[in-house]
């Protein structure tokens, strides 16, 4: 357990570039919408990108006690991310066992304030950083990110795999980028291919929590530090992440309901 966090939720995706990051902080701020008390954890080390999404690139992190990092409060969302604490233009060149306990120190030093859900926007891939994160973090769930992309699709089974190799349940898979509106024409089209994130759902079983179209108002709002949810709250974008981060609560209690009997059934014997 971390302190002053409930549920760990880990967003992955395998392949970089497809979006993890628009679609957790969108996540975060639908899930505080709810009523919830949200926070996100930026673990990509090397490129940071949650500080820019919120709108807090200049934030710099505080430690009134010299122990723990306060978390920067942004559009509601408590926000840490090493984008607090380094320069913009100080490249991260630190090996694998740095990276790893850089981003251990974010997670356990920060003083999260009574989170029921903490979002990590993991590092792109399935090399050994993203596995140990993913060992050593009490992770409730993990959400994979991908887009209809044959690519972008092997690299999200790898992701899969992966979570499934260290015990953390698959909450669902988001579809991101499957469909591009032409704002001239209208006519639509699926630029990264159809039906991929529904393939890899079925084979492991885990619910399509949703499909988000490629659209340039998301990625607008994004660097505008303002995410579609709170940019656009009655958008198809915003309704659709609404509509997911329900389902992500629905899966996470129903998996921690199971595994907590489990744990009773085990006690019993
Ligand atoms: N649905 C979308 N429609 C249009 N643009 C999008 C969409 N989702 C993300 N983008 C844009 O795509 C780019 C990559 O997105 P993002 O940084 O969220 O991806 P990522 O998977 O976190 O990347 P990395 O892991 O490599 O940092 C950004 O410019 C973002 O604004």
């Amino acid at each position: 357990m971390i302190k002053g966090v409930k549920h760990i939720i880990a967003v992955a995706s395998g392949k970089g570039g497809v979006g993890k990051s628009t679609v957790t902080a969108n996540l975060a701020l639908a899930l505080a919408a709810s009523g919830a008390k949200v926070g996100v954890l930026d673990a990509d080390i090397y490129g940071p990108s949650q500080a820019l999404l919120f709108g807090v690139g200049d934030a710099r992190v505080q430690s009134p006690d010299q122990k723990h990092f306060q978390p920067i409060e942004a559009l509601g969302i408590q926000l840490m991310s090493m984008a607090f604490l380094v320069d913009e233009h100080t490249p991260m060149v630190w090996r694998g066992p740095m990276v790893s306990g850089a981003f251990q120190q974010l997670l356990t030093q920060t003083a999260w304030q009574d989170l029921d859900y903490l979002l990590i926007d993991m590092p792109p891939g399935t090399g050994d950083i993203q596995l140990t994160l993913a060992q050593r973090v009490p992770v409730s769930g993990a959400v994979i990110v991908t887009t209809p992309q044959d690519l972008a699709l092997l690299d999200a089974r790898k992701g899969i795999e992966m979570f499934r190799k260290v015990k953390v349940p698959v909450l669902g898979i988001i579809e991101n980028m499957s469909l591009h509106t032409c704002s001239q024409c209208g006519h639509t089209e699926a630029i990264f291919g159809s039906g991929g994130g529904e393939q890899v759902a079925e084979t492991y079983q885990a619910p399509l929590l949703g499909q988000l179209p490629l659209a340039m108002s998301i990625r607008l709002q994004a660097d505008q530090g303002c995410p579609s949810v709170l940019a656009e709250p009655e958008g198809l974008a915003a309704d659709t992440f609404h509509h997911m981060a329900a389902q992500i609560v629905a899966e996470l209690t129903q998996k921690t309901q199971a595994a907590t009997k489990v744990q009773i059934q085990f006690s019993d014997d």
